[in-house]
């Protein structure tokens, strides 16, 4: 599955911390994130990670172009509630976009455990085979 990790400045450790706990998880999944939030976690686990540009020069806008073409199953995304970001039109764009392709979103470290959980399970590939079930259903 693709997976999708975006952290905002004050929530990257939270997310490499993350990613370092479930490494035997991730490490199965073809990884994407934003530049910088992408370097941090490559520098940190060794996982190969495919990097976009950095979140305020356009990222965001490129993983929900993965979004857009049905190509991200999940995401990850450590938003820093406290502070404003000058790109905020594009983060209120991803999450929206996950909203638009109902694409398993979380935004904290509450919510990614949970969904790291559900993957381990293979709830998203259930999940993923409904989808096509679904389509092939539609055509
Ligand atoms: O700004 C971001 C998400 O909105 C993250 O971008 P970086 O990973 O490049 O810091």
């Amino acid at each position: 599955m693709n997976i999708a990790l975006i952290a905002h400045d004050k929530k990257k450790d939270d997310l490499v911390q993350f990613v370092t706990a479930y490494q035997p998880i991730f490490s199965k999944h073809s990884l994407f994130a934003t530049g910088t939030t992408g370097l941090r976690i490559s520098e940190a686990t060794g996982l190969e990670v495919t990097r976009f540009q950095s979140g305020p020069l356009g990222g965001d806008q490129q993983i929900g172009a993965m979004i857009a073409r049905n190509k991200m199953d999940a995401v990850f995304f450590f938003r820093d509630p406290l502070t404003s970001q000058p790109h905020e039109p594009d983060v209120t764009a991803l999450v929206r976009l996950c909203d638009v392709y109902s694409i398993p979103l979380a935004t904290n470290m509450g919510s990614a455990e949970l969904l790291i959980r559900g993957m381990e399970e293979g709830l998203l590939e259930w999940r993923n085979i409904n989808k096509r079930d679904e389509e092939l259903d539609g055509e």
